[in-house]
């Protein structure tokens, strides 16, 4: 493919992706290459050549098939000359949006490269879907993006993989963008703000750096988990926190688990951050896949005005793709790019068709064993011992906790899970699923413990 035809397909793209997409994550790629049905690109960091892979990689696919090419795949290299921002003498303008970004580098010209993350211009509450397992979510997330006096400080979202953190923190900051356009919102990953506090010491530039953060209205980090460990950041994460809450600033966190589970987070950086509102974003239930799904096929409509998509495809899809909300939305996407080109109806044959891979891997079963192992490394007890016939009150939890998770997360019976923990009788079984079930609505610890499994064998 030549350097010409990839920038006519830049300007198709424009028009699928909108200018605010095109100028933050498709214009800076450079074409380098097609080999062997792999289009190779440079990005300025790995940090886009991620998030244009799992964002854009089927339509720029599905584009560059269409226009004759025969491209299986997509890969980034990251060339450290590239501007990390699109340059300004190529079209389009970027648009007045990402100034979000410009606003963040409060009065310090000096730290041109300090920069909030770009958001997402279609993250926003509009296009974000509430059912009963994010409403608690959506709501502090409302509260916070009405910009009036800081009620609760920090806001705390998490919850597993694609569950719509991100989505949520970019819609906070969009709304206080247009209601309170004075605000400086600082928005960005805890790798980023790791980032640049290295480049910061690097520089022997801490005052600046310190400027900055301390600075700002509204400080957003995601994925805060990035930082456990790394003992420097967390300290200057904690210095920031506090400043900002002493000046009654606000700070909206996400991370992917409660910050209480965090491991090798310091207990300062966790207590200030269940000084807040801490919210959980719960798996997606069935309703919830569906209202998402039926969302995106309406924005697609736009890009595919054409195609049509058969009854019972959405029902199946919501279904059989309970992972994370990420992967359905790719789901879909694949669908439309597929059935674009082959002019066909989405209906169940080419849904079957085209997403082979990802229904077989929706299928994976989860198995006792499995579930045994998880219970055992997450108490810190022996295999033998959930197992085996002790009945100490330190073995017997754990032991009935795995067996409420195998009636839950397996198909199998109850003697056959008995069997299964050393020749119980389905009876003791029965009891132990009983016990949980009691305790999940008494004992906070045992519903955390048993949510937190739940999850990790789901991911
Ligand atoms: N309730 C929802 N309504 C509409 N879209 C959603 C919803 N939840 C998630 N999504 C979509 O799913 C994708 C993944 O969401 P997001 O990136 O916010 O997840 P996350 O929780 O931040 O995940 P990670 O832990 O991987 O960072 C996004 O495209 C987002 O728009």
């Amino acid at each position: 493919m030549t350097q010409e035809k990839w920038g006519l397909l830049r300007n198709k793209l424009l028009k699928a992706v909108g200018k605010n997409n095109y100028t933050t994550w498709i214009e800076p790629l450079e074409f380098q290459e097609l080999q062997d049905g792999v289009a190779v690109f440079s990005v300025p960091t790995n940090f886009m050549g991620n998030y244009v892979s799992q964002n854009f990689a089927d339509l720029i696919l599905y584009e560059m098939n269409t226009a004759g090419e025969s491209v299986e795949r997509l890969a980034f290299r990251v060339a450290a000359n590239l501007p990390a921002r699109p340059s300004t003498d190529a079209a389009p303008e970027p648009a007045p949006e990402q100034s979000l970004s410009q606003q963040a580098q409060v009065g310090n010209d000096a730290l041109g490269s300090l920069q909030a993350a770009p958001l997402d211009s279609r993250f926003t509450f509009d296009s974000f879907v509430v059912g009963k397992p994010n409403e608690l979510a959506h709501a502090a997330a409302r509260r916070v993006s009405e910009g009036g006096p800081v009620t609760f400080n920090p806001l705390v979202l998490y919850g597993g993989v694609g569950l719509g953190k991100t989505h949520l923190m970019h819609a906070i900051a969009w709304e206080l963008k247009t209601k309170c356009p004075d605000l400086n919102v600082l928005y960005l990953s805890a790798e980023q703000f790791m980032y640049r506090f290295v480049q910061a010491l690097r520089e022997r530039r801490m005052m600046d750096f310190k400027h900055l953060f301390r600075s700002v209205d509204v400080l957003m980090v995601d994925d805060v988990q990035f930082i456990a460990g790394k003992d420097s950041t967390q300290e200057e994460f904690f210095h920031t926190f506090n400043a900002l809450v002493d000046q009654n600033k606000q700070i909206i966190i996400s991370a992917d688990r409660a910050p209480g589970e965090i491991k090798d987070l310091e207990d300062r950086v966790k207590s200030r951050l269940q000084c807040g509102l801490v919210v959980d974003l719960h798996p997606t239930d069935y309703e919830l896949r569906l209202g998402i799904l039926q969302t995106k096929v309406q924005q697609y409509s736009s890009t595919y005005p054409d195609l049509t998509i058969a009854d019972g495809v959405l029902e199946f899809l919501a279904q059989r793709i309970s992972t994370n909300v990420r992967v359905l939305e790719g789901a879909l996407t694949r669908l439309f790019a597929f059935a674009s080109l082959v002019g066909r109806e989405i209906d169940m044959d080419l849904t079957q068709d085209c997403l082979a891979d990802v229904l077989r891997a929706s299928e994976r079963k989860i198995t006792v064993e499995e579930i045994q192992r998880k219970v055992s490394d997450y108490y810190n007890i022996r295999l033998s011992d959930i197992i085996g016939p002790k009945r100490l009150r330190s073995y017997a939890r754990p032991r009935q906790v795995a067996m409420y998770l195998c009636k839950q997360l397996t198909s199998r019976s109850l003697p056959e899970i008995g069997r299964r923990f050393g020749g119980r009788d389905h009876t003791t079984v029965m009891h132990g699923v009983k016990r949980i079930e009691e305790l999940k609505t008494t004992d906070g610890q045992i519903a955390e413990d048993v949510e937190m499994l739940r999850r990790s064998l789901e991911a």
